[in-house]
């Protein structure tokens, strides 16, 4: 956020003042920023292009923060966002900017951070892939949209195959929603838009089991109590559903009678364009004081250990409980199909597939790539990829569990003989980079560039990241060759960007 400027913030205003200012950007956590005699102000409720009246509610050293009072003169991008919880939930920061501003800002923003944190000069930063031509959850056509709140934008919203549900217990009963942003309340939702309706129809039936004390909420302060949270997956390309609890024991009491409500409720919204059902119920043991502590033990309640998803293209994956698959499914596949398009495979090279997790990218390239080897954290995760090559009737995919930091390291120290064949052989080598927000540690950059990859495709969620990763990558001899954004996250800041690095000429 500094933005080196030459006053401190306490040379500009004061906190209680209320200043009029035009709003030029958005932040990542979607507050508006504006300038006021250079000093970055960031405004909670405000958007690009809106010229507002607010009061400064916090100073630091370089920077203010500051909340809008009146809305002077509104953005020609604002529109009416279709949402009820939108105040309060603040999940979707950008349901109130029409589809097409959404998009310019996401862009816009990964240019910036390429250039500030990146070192890169003007870098070729393609138009976002977006999810006009997605068709929406509820079957209906989705032709080009121009404006969130319009019914074509609706049809891009219900497009997570995944959510992740908090529970509290109140004096006026159970909460069954998210987080608001930014504070540890939970806002209650029956219906969140960018949820399947059949997701929805699981976690208001949950939140009733609750109320009728079927389930008993986990209480922090005494340590009691057996559900902390829960986690819904859907497959589209299926209609299987897996519904994951989060607990502090194995055994789910009442666990028929929760089943079957759960599975009804489910029932009751399935249609023939979203025919979901019920194929998974695990527990995902969690007995720590922080829920963020990981989890201790899975066990299937009922139902299959995995469910199974088919994409698009006609491939097909299994993802079990502890998994990562990607939650934007029409837009994964676009995704991947620019990943594809940056890998340019001719045949016979070797794809290193690094956070593979269940082997999806490397997977879909595999028929035209000499080998896949792929290195993935989760040992689930590894088992599924296992297993999905096997399904797809792939043979050139091998994987690894751990670190890829430290197993990418170790295997190149001559510690796997067929690992080092494949480095050595002289085929093209391309390093596919798919890490999760914090992005690659600089271990495996190194180890990555030391294998002398002919191209590295970095698939990444957080330009801040990947800006500081590429930079790393420039001085380690690969040159950005460009970027292409795909919005995974409609009326969210958040966005999905692949990128092109080719190995400098010696
Ligand atoms: C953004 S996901 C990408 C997964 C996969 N490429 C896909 O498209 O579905 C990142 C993956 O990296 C895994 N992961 C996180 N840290 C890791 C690490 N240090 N080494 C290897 N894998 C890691 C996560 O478990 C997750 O599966």
């Amino acid at each position: 956020m500094s933005d080196n400027i030459e006053k401190t913030a306490d040379l500009v205003v004061t906190e209680g003042q209320t200043i009029e200012l035009e709003i030029t950007d958005m932040t990542d956590d979607g507050k508006g920023l504006g300038r006021l005699s250079g000093l970055a102000i960031f405004v909670a409720g405000a958007v690009p292009g809106d010229k507002v009246s607010a009061r400064i509610t916090r100073l630091k050293k370089r920077y203010a923060f500051a909340e809008t009072i009146t809305l002077l003169e509104a953005s020609a991008a604002r529109v009416q966002p279709p949402c009820p919880y939108y105040q309060d939930c603040g999940g979707c920061s950008m349901l109130e900017l029409s589809y097409e501003e959404q998009l310019r800002i996401k862009r816009k923003n990964i240019i910036t951070k390429l250039e500030r944190i990146g070192a890169l000069e003007e870098p070729t930063v393609r138009e976002v892939v977006g999810a006009e031509d997605t068709i929406g959850a509820d079957g209906g056509p989705a032709d080009k949209a121009d404006s969130a709140g319009s019914e074509d934008f609706e049809s891009m919203l219900r497009y997570r195959n995944k959510a992740e549900f908090a529970v509290v217990m109140t004096s006026a009963g159970p909460l069954v929603g998210f987080n608001k942003r930014g504070s540890n309340k939970i806002v209650d939702c029956t219906d969140c838009l960018l949820q399947k309706r059949a997701t929805m129809a699981a976690a208001n039936a949950i939140r009733e089991l609750l109320q009728d004390k079927l389930i008993s909420v986990y209480d922090a302060r005494h340590g009691k109590g057996f559900l902390r949270g829960f986690t819904i997956k859907v497959c589209e390309g299926t209609g299987e559903m897996m519904l994951i609890f989060t607990s502090t024991a194995k055994h789910l009491p009442n666990a028929e009678k929760i089943i079957y409500t759960i599975s009804d409720a489910i029932d009751a919204v399935s249609t023939e364009t979203e025919p979901y059902f019920l194929q998974s119920v695990v527990i995902e043991v969690n007995k720590a004081k922080d829920v963020r502590k990981p989890v201790t033990a899975y066990e299937v309640v009922a139902g299959t250990n995995t469910i199974t998803d088919i994409t698009d293209d006609g491939m097909k994956f299994e993802i079990s409980a502890p998994a990562f698959y990607q939650v934007n499914t029409k837009q994964m596949s676009k995704l991947y199909a620019k990943v594809r398009e940056y890998a340019c495979l001719k045949g016979g090279e070797t794809v290193f597939d690094l956070y593979c997790g269940i082997g999806t990218i490397g997977l879909s390239m595999a028929a035209d790539a000499g080998m896949i080897i792929g290195i993935e954290a989760v040992k689930n995760a590894v088992i599924d990829a296992n297993r999905n090559a096997v399904i797809n009737g792939i043979v050139n995919a091998r994987y690894y569990t751990g670190r890829a930091e430290q197993v990418m390291p170790r295997l190149l120290d001559k510690e796997d003989k067929l690992f080092i064949d494949y480095i050595e052989k002289n085929a093209p080598k391309i390093a596919i980079l798919d890490p999760p927000r914090a992005g690659c540690d600089e271990a495996l950059l190194r180890a990555v560039a030391s294998c002398e990859v002919d191209k590295i495709v970095y698939v990444s969620c957080d330009p801040g990241t990947l800006a500081r990763d590429i930079k790393l990558l420039g001085e380690l001899g690969y040159e950005f060759v460009e970027a292409t954004p795909v919005d995974m996250f409609v009326a969210t800041m958040h966005v999905e960007c692949v990128v092109l690095m080719e190995k400098r000429e010696a």
